[in-house]
């Protein structure tokens, strides 16, 4: 894309910062960036990533808004970096960012994130992303980005939109991810990708969340924990098959290979609980037992992961996760 690109990035957290890095590196973007608690920080110092493979940057975008009424105006990409929670509010808030030529870029964990957006933006074109970049803020408007980096992109097809329209969006906004130099791989089922991730993250993220261990710690815990994480990644890929998405043999022993070859990790969901913070229990969760249930799947193990994961998020949603020990009897 030669002429001025137009990008608005919603969620200026770990993975919305990693990526405002890359599109603002790009010259011929134009980087706005709607913020929600980091607001004040990135508008008064810009955001410093701090990455394993990119080096340590400060950057300012052209914008920082506090809103998207703030941000109203024409985007050719609106790129949603949120936590996947509340998706339906948060698409309907974007109203004043996106329009028919607007293409929505959905990077999140989650299956059924597009859904909403379909719903409230039926014209758009819509790009799903797998991201298997790892990072945390560590304070508001500080980044910090280890070695993990790799996005997996395809469209969400929209069938009232013409094929060569949607080919040319996904180029357009590869050639953005290419000139920012971080790697990535295009997608033609890119849900196949996003159940893969989710398999991942109903293990790892949920696991790491109830046990507030880290990965290679629940490993070595006892001689349950690891055929127990197979099985629960079994039930999803089962779940996956069903709702026909063709998952390959061998994804288990794959997924295995990859986090025996990690140190211990922990996950952004369980850095959620840390912080107190809502969790992403629908899109990893919620919906693959939603699909189970309705195509009568057997996920004995996935159920009981979900109602812990749902208790811990309803006691933070009561601030009543580990309460302080009460003297009063
Ligand atoms: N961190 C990681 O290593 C990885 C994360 N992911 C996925 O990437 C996505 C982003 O995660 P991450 O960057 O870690 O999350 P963070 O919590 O670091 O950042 C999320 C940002 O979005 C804002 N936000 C969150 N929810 C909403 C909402 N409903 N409406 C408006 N703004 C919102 C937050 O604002 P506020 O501060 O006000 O809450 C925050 O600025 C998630 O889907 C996550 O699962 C995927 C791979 C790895
Ligand atoms: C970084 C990674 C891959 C770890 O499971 C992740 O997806 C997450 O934390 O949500």
């Amino acid at each position: 894309m030669s002429g001025k690109v137009d990008v608005c990035l919603y969620g200026a957290g770990a993975i919305g910062s990693f990526y405002a890095f890359i599109l603002n590196r790009v010259s011929n973007v134009q980087l706005t960036i709607i913020a929600r608690s980091n607001y004040e920080a990135i508008k008064a110092n810009g955001i410093t990533l701090d990455s394993e493979n990119h080096g340590k940057h400060l950057f300012s975008p052209y914008k920082v808004a506090s809103t998207p009424a703030e941000a109203a105006g024409h985007y050719d990409y609106v790129v949603c970096v949120n936590k996947a929670i509340n998706q339906e509010a948060v698409a309907k808030s974007l109203a004043p960012v996106i329009d028919d030529t607007t293409t929505i870029v959905l990077i999140q964990n989650g299956v059924g994130n597009e859904d909403p957006f379909r719903a409230q933006f039926p014209n758009s074109t819509i790009l799903s992303c797998v991201t298997w970049v790892g990072a945390t803020q560590t304070s508001p408007g500080f980044v910090k980005h280890i070695a993990s980096e790799f996005t997996e992109i395809g469209l969400f097809p929209n069938p009232s939109v013409s094929p060569n329209i949607e080919s040319s969006r996904l180029d357009n906004f590869i050639s953005l991810l290419k000139a920012g130099n971080t790697k990535f791989a295009i997608e033609d089922n890119i849900q196949i990708r996003r159940w893969e991730k989710v398999v991942w993250n109903v293990a790892w993220n949920a696991i790491t969340s109830l046990t507030q261990i880290d990965t290679q710690t629940w490993l070595h815990s006892s001689p349950d924990s690891i055929p127990l994480t197979k099985q629960l990644m079994e039930e999803v890929i089962e779940v996956a098959r069903k709702s026909g998405v063709p998952m390959r043999e061998g994804l288990v022993e794959e997924l295995f290979v990859k986090i025996l070859a990690l140190p211990g990790v922990y996950t952004s969901m369980q850095k959620d609980v840390v912080a107190r913070n809502p969790l992403e229990i629908d899109v990893i969760l919620g919906v693959p037992v939603t699909k189970a249930r309705e195509l009568g799947v057997k996920t004995p193990v996935l159920e009981v992961i979900y109602t812990l994961v749902q208790a811990v998020d309803y006691g933070i949603r009561q601030g009543k996760i580990f309460p302080s020990i009460s003297t009063s009897v």
